[in-house]
């Protein structure tokens, strides 16, 4: 117990610390005026919603991840247009591209390059802190952004959701447990994420799915996130009434991830 919260201390203060440095020289280097004059900027975004619900679709929001601080590289061989277009060939609902480099070896470029080729929604993943990363968020092409509950308050929350809906961009509220969903609800959300993963201590529990389904308001969308590498577990997690499933490592760590995530999706 003491020694997994001291790691929780650790590593997700650590990407917090490291996030503001980043975000402040992010600031003085690019303005406002510029994020907002991007090609991006201006475009309607795709409905998160709308593909997460079409029963054509598979309700994967199949992500694109190098390296992670839990399991180190995962795959830094593939390109994103490579892995994000069989994503799309394997039926995926929506994409999530890490932009944090420092952790996980992401970048903003990658998230631009996976807009040029793709027309499904597309999730900016990252550690959102501040209206500066949202606008960003906008200008690479991203339809979605993640609010991660742990690391924000509930003012934070209201007002960085507020902002991305005036955008145009949907709302994922990333929640560990109980108390982190109950402070954290607010209006201008569009999907709930359980992440099954503690970012603390690492350790993956899928029951954290199974715990919090029933306590997500109706309104919302539902998804579980990480540690899915087993297709039953969507089955069972789609009969609690998930909607959609995060899934990175077990696809990302395959020579071919789109032929690895079609070959999981046949056994749904
Ligand atoms: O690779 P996995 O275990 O399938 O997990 C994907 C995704 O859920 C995970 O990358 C993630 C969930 N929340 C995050 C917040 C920040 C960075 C990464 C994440």
């Amino acid at each position: 117990m003491k020694s997994s919260q001291s790691a929780k201390g650790n590593i997700l203060d650590k990407i917090v610390e490291k996030k503001r440095e980043e975000i402040a020289l992010s600031k003085l280097k690019t303005p406002l005026i510029k994020l907002e004059q991007s090609d991006f900027f201006s475009r309607a975004c795709f409905s998160l919603p709308d593909f997460i619900l079409n029963p054509a679709l598979t309700g994967i929001i199949a992500e694109f991840k190098r390296k992670s601080p839990s399991k180190g590289i995962i795959n830094d061989k593939l390109s994103v247009e490579e892995v994000t277009n069989g994503y799309v060939a394997a039926g995926a609902s929506a994409l999530s591209v890490l932009t944090d480099e420092s952790f996980f070896g992401g970048t903003n470029k990658d998230l631009i390059a996976a807009r040029k080729v793709n027309s499904i929604p597309i999730l900016r993943k990252d550690f959102m802190l501040d209206e500066f990363q949202i606008i960003e968020a906008k200008a690479l092409g991203a339809d979605i952004i993640l609010l991660i509950a742990s690391i924000l308050s509930p003012l934070e929350i209201q007002n960085l959701s507020k902002l991305a809906k005036s955008l145009g961009m949907n709302v994922l509220l990333e929640v560990h447990n109980l108390e982190e969903l109950n402070r954290s609800l607010c209006e201008d959300l569009d999907a709930v994420g359980v992440n099954n993963r503690n970012l603390g201590d690492f350790s993956v529990s899928i029951q954290h799915s199974h715990d919090l389904v029933d306590h997500i308001p109706s309104e919302f969308l539902k998804i579980s996130e990480s540690g899915i590498s087993d297709p039953k577990k969507i089955v069972e997690l789609k009969r609690a009434g998930f909607n959609g499933f995060l899934i990175g490592e077990n696809f990302m760590k395959e020579v071919d991830p789109g032929k690895a995530m079609k070959e999981f999706v046949a056994q749904i």
